[in-house]
């Protein structure tokens, strides 16, 4: 065939998967409907997590041809984005401003039909969603190179909400700058405190010299080198490509994190509790009481169960009977029979239990 008639069958193609997606459209609207009218004057829940990643993973069990399957995955999550905004434009509150790893977490999460509203602090977030000002949140749990966001989990302690999904991105860092600099320059370099730490060896090789200054957020310190830089400095940031795009900033370096393979886990929340879909993890916080022999009392059902625990975290106590306070993820949802079983198991070993929520494992 010449380019033409390849170009004609394109053409036929984009015809039919434009009908397609029309259609698809119009059965989501008729879902919204049904949900409506099934509500019982409570809240409409539209947003199903649960049904979206089995919708997700059969995509990505089906695929076949030369598209990577994640690649065509992304494709669906931004048709279900579409046909969710037509039941229900999604307000979704993330740790900002603009141009952070958490933005781009959202939108990998929601797609980008979602409407973002970014807050200042991991608290505001949770305010912004209980208050119902958003639909849901998204905040950092943990990074591969420099651990847990402990004041995410801090914020759960006092918290109705819950964990919803989760959100897995790998995370590049650049060093950026308002136009073209001599590197042996530069007076001082702005991030993120846990930027800066995933980042450390290669700013002690490469730019000793340079005072590190940690500042809310890396989006904020690229906006800073964009619009706060006095005469006579340089000032640098590290940051990600959305932040060097949010502000036009020119990259020095790229990829100047300690571990190529960093990456951190994102969390949403929101006050919906997901069904299982067969491939689920749960979160809980327990207090322990502070005597012999606790943690392994903890510990034992998980291995007895053959329930494979993906995270166990140990937080100061804030009140004097909470001897010791743990957040863990493990394998499976609430609703299955063994994972109920194991809670109940927990129940008896621990002062307090705080189930947190089974939500799918991420599938992007
Ligand atoms: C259409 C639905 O509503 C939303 C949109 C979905 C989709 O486009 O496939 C899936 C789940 C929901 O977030 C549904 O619940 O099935």
């Amino acid at each position: 065939m010449n380019l033409d008639q390849l170009r004609q069958g394109i053409d036929d193609v984009d015809l039919q998967i434009q009908r397609l997606i029309e259609r698809r459209a119009e059965l989501a609207q008729q879902v919204g409907r049904v949900k409506k009218a099934d509500s019982n004057d409570q809240p409409v829940v539209f947003y199903r997590p649960d049904r979206e990643a089995l919708v997700l993973r059969e995509v990505i069990d089906r695929a076949q041809g030369d598209l990577p399957p994640k690649r065509i995955a992304r494709i669906f999550r931004e048709i279900m984005s579409a046909c969710l905004a037509l039941e229900e434009p999604t307000r979704i509150a993330f740790l900002g401003p603009e141009g952070t790893f958490t933005e781009a977490a959202a939108q990998k999460h929601f797609g980008s039909a979602g409407r973002p509203a970014p807050q200042t602090t991991i608290r505001d977030v949770f305010r912004e969603v209980e208050a119902g000002s958003a639909h849901y949140g998204v905040v950092p749990v943990e990074n591969s190179t420099e651990g847990v966001v402990s004041h995410t989990l801090d914020c759960f302690i006092n918290s109705p909400l819950k964990i919803c999904g989760e959100v897995e991105m790998p995370i590049h860092h650049n060093l950026m700058a308002a136009g073209a600099i001599d590197v042996r320059a530069i007076t001082q370099v702005f991030s993120h405190q846990q930027s800066l730490a995933q980042c450390r060896q290669w700013l002690d090789a490469n730019i000793p010299q340079a005072t590190r200054t940690a500042v809310t957020s890396n989006a904020e310190a690229a906006r800073m080198i964009a619009e706060d830089m006095p005469a006579g400095e340089v000032w640098v940031a590290i940051g990600g490509d959305m932040a060097a795009a949010r502000y036009d900033l020119e990259f020095v370096a790229r990829r100047i994190e300690d571990e190529p393979d960093n990456s951190t886990r994102f969390l949403v929340i929101g006050s919906i509790e997901p069904g299982p879909t067969g491939d689920d993890k749960t979160s809980i916080i327990v207090s322990l009481e502070n005597q012999p022999g606790a943690l392994y009392g903890l510990l034992e059902p998980f291995k007895d169960r053959n329930i494979d625990m993906t995270r166990l975290e140990s937080r100061p106590a804030r009140m004097a009977t909470w001897a010791y306070v743990f957040y863990l993820d493990f394998n499976g949802h609430q609703q299955d029979p063994e994972v109920a079983a194991l809670l109940d198991d927990l129940r008896e070993q621990c002062l307090e239990l705080q189930i947190l929520g089974s939500y799918p494992r991420a599938v992007l």
